[in-house]
């Protein structure tokens, strides 16, 4: 692995307006992958420097030309609708609450959280949202063969998914597998875009994806009133993954909060995608890239589906500032910490 030059002087480098290098973004920018998958190495590095500008501003951008077929997400946005239309009972058999991994399952809005229902998914739950996840499985991964062993799973986290059954939803299971896998190899590609963005071997973080606990989610914001004082339908935060992509559909609802901590809408753009950086590459960068706090809210009177798609690093992975990204001038910013055990800690409440 290679960094060429002084990353400080690359940081300076790059041809944005001063207050947008300070994070005072006022829009959120596009990048055109065109030419993402061009033969070119030059051409793949050109994309890469997009990224590697915007990342280090924003921490949130679109990606146009993807490649993706919009007929993907019309069908997701479909399923989606087809699975929140189910009775609240059906939904219920796939509750998250009290499986090994509570990111995994089925989230009812607050107003229909069961009382008993430990208090960090009350503090999770939000009103008028709910939410349906779909965690790592081999089956969804088209690196591996029917036979080979699951994921290596010391803390607990991998599966088995929730799933609503062939007779309640038909169909369901093999489109969210698909939808999955479909986003995983996308996600793959755009972490070798990042690698050189980051003037590193485009297989620099291969080794970390091995059995991912990336997540898939489909969230289903109702039509709500916001009254004065009253705050976001999903709360500001950052995202805890790699990185996030984000089909919004057909309501728009995302902010991406700016330095000055103005919020900054994010529109719909036909056939775009949103792409933020989340915490884990924020800290394999030692700060370098951002990850930019955000909140949605539906104020449209119409229902909202989106479904962000968290690329997540393996559990078993270490996660640290490498070394590549620390020098005298930007020491450590935090020390490693295993992802999994993190994760663990998170769920228990105490990060
Ligand atoms: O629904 C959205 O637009 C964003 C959701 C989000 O930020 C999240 O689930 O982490
Ligand atoms: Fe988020």
């Amino acid at each position: 692995m290679t960094v060429s030059g002084p990353l400080e002087a690359r940081f300076g480098d790059i041809q944005v307006p001063a207050e947008v290098q300070r994070g005072e973004f006022t829009e959120i920018p596009v990048v055109d992958l065109a030419n993402m998958a061009s033969e070119s190495l030059a051409d793949r590095k050109q994309v890469a420097a997009e990224i590697y500008k915007v990342a280090t501003t924003v921490g949130f951008f679109y990606i146009k030309n993807h490649g993706l077929p919009q007929e993907l997400f019309d069908d997701a946005e479909d399923w989606s609708r087809r699975f929140f239309e189910l009775p609240h009972e059906i939904k219920m058999k796939s509750f998250c609450g009290g499986r090994n991994n509570e990111f995994i399952g089925y989230l009812p809005q607050a107003e229909d959280l069961p009382v008993s229902a430990a208090s960090h998914l009350h503090v999770a739950a939000a009103s008028k949202v709910e939410a349906y996840a779909l965690g790592y499985e081999n089956d969804a991964d088209e690196r591996k063969k029917a036979g080979d062993p699951p994921p290596s799973d010391p803390f607990h986290l991998h599966g088995p998914n929730a799933w609503p059954s062939h007779e309640e939803l038909p169909g369901f299971q093999e489109w969210q597998l698909y939808y999955y896998g479909e986003l995983l190899k996308f996600s793959h590609r755009l972490t070798k875009l990042i690698a050189l963005a980051l003037n590193l071997d485009d297989s620099a973080f291969d080794h970390l994806f091995n059995s991912p606990g990336s997540i898939c989610r489909l969230m289903h914001y109702l039509p709500r009133k916001v009254s004065a004082g009253e705050h976001a339908s999903i709360k500001p935060h950052t995202d805890i993954d790699f990185f996030t992509i984000l089909l919004q559909g057909k309501v728009p609802g995302l902010q991406v909060r700016n330095r000055k901590g103005d919020w900054i809408a994010a529109p719909l753009i036909p056939n775009a995608l949103v792409v933020n950086i989340g915490d884990t590459l924020h800290y394999l960068t030692n700060g370098i890239f951002k990850s930019t706090p955000h909140r949605a809210i539906n104020l449209t009177g119409e229902q909202r589906r989106s479904i962000p798609f968290f690329m997540n690093v393996d559990h078993t992975a270490t996660i640290g500032p490498m070394p590549e990204f620390v020098t005298k001038q930007r020491p450590a910013i935090r020390e490693p910490f295993v992802y999994g055990e993190w994760l663990r800690n998170l769920m228990a409440g105490s990060n």
